[in-house]
């Protein structure tokens, strides 16, 4: 599926469009279905953008967020996703948004999984809104190389939901959303930023391996042709 490329002179001018893109098609599912739904990644590529995000004004009580990955830890712990956007999304204007983890505190990460499979949005419909990262290995979500789950992952055959994922490069276990709950959001955004990231994802076009560079996955079989957001 063909990607859509926006550059910008820096990440502030990213934020700023990007959260208002954001802000646009949230509206207008709100307007259309009386809700809408948005998916985030981690990192810490997204603060800037989830920061103009929470400021931008709409009905955020009909918005459902939720992750497309987390790493297996409590929401007080640093390396949480969910810590991160409490931190910088649910905030001003978004505070009033209603926000699903994946991390749910039960004995195993296959219990959890299994739980917020039955608790976070975009598991019976598409998502209205996903925004995805990539690291200088090629992953996205937690598809990363080598994961142990990595085929199941993003085998459009498979149901939506949320799994497991352990990979060498991950470090903890991580929960992630499945590809068949990503690949055809009504916005699909794959938001990057910098020289080093610029050059991965060119050679992630320049070839199909997904095992090598599973980011491959969204910019060939995305029901949605992806929008990349870049900056340097
Ligand atoms: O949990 C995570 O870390 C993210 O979901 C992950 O997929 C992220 O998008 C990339 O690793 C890029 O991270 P940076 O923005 O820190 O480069």
């Amino acid at each position: 599926m063909p990607h859509q490329m926006h550059i910008f002179d820096n990440g502030g001018e990213l934020a700023t469009a990007l959260a208002d893109r954001v802000a646009a098609q949230l509206r207008s599912s709100i307007t259309a279905n009386g809700e809408a739904t948005l998916a985030v990644s981690g990192g810490s590529t997204p603060k800037a953008f989830f920061q103009a995000l929470s400021t931008r004004q709409l009905d955020w009580s009909k918005v459902k967020i939720t992750l497309v990955d987390e790493r297996f830890v409590p929401a007080d712990n640093p390396r949480s996703n969910h810590l991160l956007v409490q931190t910088h999304l649910l905030q001003n204007q978004a505070a009033q948004a209603d926000f699903a983890p994946l991390y749910r505190p039960e004995a195993t990460i296959e219990e959890a999984a299994v739980t917020a499979s039955g608790a976070v949005p975009g598991m019976t419909k598409p998502f209205d809104v996903v925004i995805l990262g990539m690291g200088t290995d090629g992953h996205t979500a937690s598809f990363f190389p080598g994961g142990d789950h990595l085929a199941a992952s993003l085998d459009l055959s498979k149901p939506r939901r949320v799994m497991t994922m352990e990979a060498p490069g991950a470090g903890e276990a991580r929960l992630t959303l499945s590809f068949s709950a990503l690949h055809d959001a009504g916005l699909l955004v794959v938001h990057i930023e910098g020289a080093e990231k610029k050059a991965v994802l060119e050679k992630a076009l320049s070839a199909k391996n997904e095992a090598e560079m599973p980011i491959r996955a969204v910019l060939e079989r995305a029901a949605t042709a992806p929008d990349i957001f870049w900056a340097p």
